[in-house]
């Protein structure tokens, strides 16, 4: 695993997640309210010290088909006659489920919502003792010159104004954070693209906006003070200086994990080229289908971890297994814990 902002990596040696803030190790309790969990009110290390990879969406129905998919991936049995249940159901916020060492967590439309999101999930790894998570983005978005369907794997987030990095006003004054990405992540990523893939998987830049309408220049909100011709140059522009997609979230989460020493990744399906039009036409069966495309991705990517780090294996019989450095044993026949 690599990381590319070294400097955190050679400050933090063990792998655990450290807060650049020091108010939190003084707290006698840190309530993660949005979560609706707690390092008071929670074993955090036991329910969570396993995890290895965090993935986000904007819904919690995505982020629920994922905890299922990425369970029959692994192969990790829940006991007979239960069901995933959602950690974080009494926030009435986000949605968070635990499969092995993946969390699913939804959230939500835009930058403030992923933010406090992230805000809470570091904090949470932190508490945990989670060492060298990885996050992954699973999302959609508008193409730049890519028809709908078609997987994007981001290189670097850039605002509206192609600016790589997240502007945040905080007491009074403008910081900025870079909107950095993993870039072997993302060949490793982009490696694990099937030839035999029925679409394309590209990398490029994502454009972050903060609206869906005018933000990201379309023609069909209920305000709109510019023209199409307007709207083409900018869109041609941006097209021109790499931008491949366009989407509401990365720059938030690329810098707030970039800042945390987090290595990450966002991977988008395009609903649409916005060369072509503005509105989503794509029946809800075609777009649900193309929303697992990036969950794909992800899926290889974790299997091939846990792979490597013979913690799943195929048996003699084709059969997945899981392993620990203590013990190895079938998961079809009893519910694991990656240890
Ligand atoms: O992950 P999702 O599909 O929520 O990402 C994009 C960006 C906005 O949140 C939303 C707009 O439709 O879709
Ligand atoms: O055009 C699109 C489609 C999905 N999400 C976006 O933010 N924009």
């Amino acid at each position: 695993m690599s990381f590319d902002n070294d400097e955190l990596r050679d400050e933090y040696p063990d792998g655990t997640v450290r807060l650049r803030n020091p108010n939190i190790e003084l707290m006698d309790q840190d309530i993660l309210y949005h979560l609706a969990l707690g390092s008071g009110s929670h074993d955090l290390v036991e329910m969570f010290g396993d995890v290895k990879f965090v993935c986000m969406g904007g819904t919690p129905k995505r982020m629920e088909q994922f905890a299922y998919t990425i369970m029959a991936e692994i192969g990790h049995k829940l006991p007979c006659g239960t069901t995933l249940q959602d950690i974080s159901q009494f926030s009435y916020r986000y949605s968070m489920y635990k499969v092995g060492p993946v969390l699913s967590i939804s959230h939500g439309m835009g930058i403030p919502s992923v933010g406090i999101l992230l805000h809470e999930v570091i904090k949470l790894m932190y508490h945990a003792k989670v060492r060298d998570p990885v996050f992954f983005r699973i999302g959609t978005c508008g193409g730049i010159g890519y028809e709908g369907g078609t997987v994007v794997i981001s290189e670097e987030a850039v605002d509206g104004a192609l600016k790589n990095a997240l502007e945040l006003t905080v007491l009074g004054k403008n910081i900025q954070r870079p909107a950095k990405l993993d870039k072997r992540l993302v060949r490793e990523l982009k490696a694990l693209s099937d030839p035999e893939d029925p679409y394309d998987t590209v990398t490029g830049k994502t454009m972050c906006t903060y609206d869906f309408y005018e933000g990201q220049g379309r023609l069909d909100g209920a305000f709109c003070d510019f023209t199409e011709t307007d709207k083409m140059e900018y869109l041609e522009s941006i097209h021109k200086a790499g931008v491949v997609n366009i989407e509401m979230e990365s720059l938030a989460f690329a810098a707030l994990t970039h800042h945390a020493g987090i290595k990450a990744a966002v991977i988008c399906v395009t609903l649409l080229d916005r060369l072509k039009g503005d509105q989503v036409l794509a029946p809800k069966e075609v777009l649900d289908e193309w929303q697992q495309r990036p969950t794909k991705l992800v899926c290889r990517y974790i299997k091939r971890y846990l792979q490597m780090k013979g913690r799943l294996s195929l048996d003699g019989h084709g059969s997945i297994c899981v392993k620990s450095p203590r013990r190895f044993k079938l998961v079809q026949q009893e519910s694991e814990t990656y240890d």
